[in-house]
């Protein structure tokens, strides 16, 4: 019997190279059409661009998809686009770790004021200052997932007191989790509170003035989850007024206009969504499409399947 070949259409030929030489004679590729139907019958796979646009759900409607894989970690902006009866898997295992690089880079340029240093440096000025460190302050990781767990696992050698919650309490390999109902509590014992949920409706301003209003004077709010996480008014005028400080990998909106007053607030810190993009991505993406096409050979369900 003739081994089944699933059909793959891919976003860039950078991608499409890689995956023939792992994948080889395995699976039929092809580059996802940017204009117009593809031609195909059937399509077992279809890969999300990393890059927002264009988007295959977009085209999606003009093709018979089984099923579509991302390169993202976040899908708040999909289901109401996924045609019915598409599946759609995320990106676990790709962007964790990196994401988890920028959440320590940014708790730790903000809390030794690596960005003064810097900028001194670019005047060749020799300014010493004392800064909070991090050592021996608490530390809250809202959002317990895969992200959230990788930063908590490098979190830690820095000696902080850790606490975690996500949307349900519960106990796991590094302790305790609270649930979302302890989160007004929490957040007024943190000197750090990094957010990592996904973005839903229940978590959508989850930091709006008041959860805010409840941190402590002069703490840091980090935010590589999703820009809305965070409400934009509430979050300027606590850092404007200089109640709290801020790290932000993602806003809202995106891209942050240039004249937002965010962009130059003291003490706040601003990456351009950058968690994911580290250069070691697509070894990561093309290790996950291959497993994903051993399974549909298989005839097995994709894994990671969350619509
Ligand atoms: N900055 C960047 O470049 C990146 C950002 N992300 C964002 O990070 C998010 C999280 O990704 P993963 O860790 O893979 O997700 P995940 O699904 O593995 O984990 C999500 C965590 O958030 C928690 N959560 C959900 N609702 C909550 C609530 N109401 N209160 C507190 N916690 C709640 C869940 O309990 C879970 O612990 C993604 O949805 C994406 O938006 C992901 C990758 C890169
Ligand atoms: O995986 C995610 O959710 C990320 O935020 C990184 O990917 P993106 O830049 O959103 O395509």
């Amino acid at each position: 019997m003739s081994q089944s070949i699933p059909v793959i259409t891919l976003p860039t030929q950078e991608l499409l190279d890689r995956m023939q030489e792992v994948l080889g004679e395995r699976a039929e590729l092809h580059l996802w059409p940017m204009e117009g139907p593809s031609g195909l019958d059937h399509i077992d796979l279809a890969v999300q661009p990393y890059m927002s646009a264009p988007s295959v759900l977009d085209v999606l409607a003009d093709e018979e998809v089984s099923a579509v894989q991302a390169q993202s970690l976040g899908f708040d902006n999909v289901d109401k686009h996924l045609p019915q009866g598409v599946t759609y898997s995320n990106a676990v295992g790709v962007h964790e770790g990196a994401t988890a690089e920028i959440a320590l880079g940014l708790v730790l340029a903000a809390q030794r004021d690596l960005h003064i240093h810097f900028a001194d440096q670019t005047k060749g000025e020799w300014n010493q200052r004392f800064t909070p460190g991090l050592m021996g302050l608490t530390v809250l990781c809202v959002g317990v997932g895969g992200v959230g767990t990788a930063i908590a696992h490098r979190l830690l050698p820095f000696e902080v007191t850790l606490l975690r919650s996500a949307s349900r309490a519960r106990t796991d390999d590094l302790g305790q989790v609270y649930g979302p109902e302890s989160l007004p509590e929490l957040v007024g014992q943190a000197d750090v509170v990094i957010v990592g949920a996904p973005l839903t409706d229940q978590t959508r301003h989850m930091f709006d003035d008041e959860m805010i209003g409840r941190m402590k004077p002069g703490s840091l709010l980090v935010n590589i989850g999703r820009g809305p996480l965070v409400d934009t008014d509430a979050l300027t005028r606590a850092t404007q007024e200089g109640r709290i400080r801020a790290a932000l990998d993602v806003v809202d909106p995106e891209p942050l206009p240039s004249d937002h007053p965010l962009w130059t607030t003291p003490g706040v810190l601003i990456t351009p969504h950058v968690g994911g993009r580290s250069t070691s991505m697509l070894d990561r993406v093309v290790r996950l499409l291959e497993a994903q096409v051993r399974h549909l050979a298989a005839g097995e369900p994709l894994e990671h399947r969350v619509l």
